[in-house]
């Protein structure tokens, strides 16, 4: 279980983390979701002790990480993928952190086959792909055989055959008891496996709900309807009370009323229709304008 209290990072005038509470709970995966720069790494890092907090408290199963001498047993992350020696072998790596541990060297060869690289654990890891190193990285993490695990982007520099292992080892460890978090960018990657969401906007909390609890409560359907009359048949539904856009090749697009309503709409006026399509919104969409207020970057910004 991974608690946070009032959890806030301020750098200067910036405050990564925003007085955060919430706790992540065993047997789920729980993805932590955010656009850039909306606290995910630096609230994981304050979580596994690598970041000092402004002010509040993260807790591992009831104690701060860094109260913790021998860590890697209670809690293994991946951070940064990145952040190896690249000079050393992936054995030599997963080696001495075993030992600092007190971790037993059986279980470095263990997490290798693990994670498939058993045939490139004697290979400096400087010649690792991105791939591969997320892969070490995956196996640095389980060498203590953790209750709570934290991954910051897994996903990334995965091939689709990669992607489908991390997502079944999530949901494996999850299975076990275990409590794993998950950040990224992307509902595309969280919405096949992880069961809860907490989700974060500039620093702050915007939703802590399971993943069913998020569909059901934002993805809005709506109309897609095509017809040779559309100014008529848009001034009909808009009288009925719909919000009605034009979309590509004529199309309208209908909010607010069901296909059923739209046809029967038609049918008393007397306009035909070539298409009349139900669609439901993505949880991606979803997740896009939930967190919309509290995009960093957006694209062309300053140009119009
Ligand atoms: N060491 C630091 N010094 C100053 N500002 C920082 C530092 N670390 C993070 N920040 C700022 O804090 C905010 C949150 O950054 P953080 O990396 O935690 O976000 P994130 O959600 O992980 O984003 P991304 O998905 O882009 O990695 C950003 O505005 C970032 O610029």
């Amino acid at each position: 279980m991974i608690e946070l209290t009032a959890l806030t990072k301020r750098y200067g005038r910036t405050t990564a983390v925003d007085d955060l509470t919430l706790s992540v709970r065993p047997g789920h995966v729980t993805g932590f979701l955010g656009p850039n720069g909306a606290g995910k790494s630096t609230t994981l890092r304050m979580i596994i002790g690598l970041t000092v907090p402004t002010s509040g408290t993260a807790t591992v199963d009831g104690v701060p990480f860094r109260a913790r001498p021998r860590g890697l047993r209670h809690a293994g992350a991946l951070l940064d993928a990145g952040d190896v020696h690249g000079g050393r072998s992936a054995v030599a790596h997963l080696s001495a952190l075993a030992r600092s541990n007190g971790i037993p060297r059986s279980r470095v060869e263990e997490v290798l086959r693990e994670v498939g690289l058993s045939a490139a654990a004697r290979r400096r890891i400087g010649g690792f792909s991105l791939g591969m190193r997320q892969r070490l990285g995956i196996a640095a993490a389980l060498l203590g055989d953790p209750p709570v695990l934290l991954f910051d982007e897994p996903f990334n520099g995965l091939d689709p055959e990669g992607v489908r292992w991390v997502r079944d080892l999530f949901r494996r460890l999850a299975g076990e008891g275990r409590t794993v978090f998950v950040s990224s960018h992307l509902m595309s990657e969280m919405e096949h496996c992880a069961d809860r969401l907490v989700v974060i906007g500039r620093g702050r909390l915007i939703a802590e709900q399971s993943l069913a609890e998020f569909a059901a409560g934002s993805t809005r359907a709506s109309v897609t309807v095509r017809t040779p009359h559309a100014a008529r048949l848009a001034a009909v539904l808009a009288a009925e009370g719909a919000d009605v856009r034009p979309a590509a090749a004529g199309a309208l697009v209908v909010t607010g009323l069901t296909a059923a309503r739209v046809g029967d709409l038609a049918l008393a006026h007397g306009i035909g229709l070539h298409e009349l399509t139900t669609r439901t919104a993505s949880l991606e969409e979803a997740f896009m304008e939930l967190t919309a207020d509290s995009v960093e970057y957006l694209a062309g910004e300053g140009t119009r």
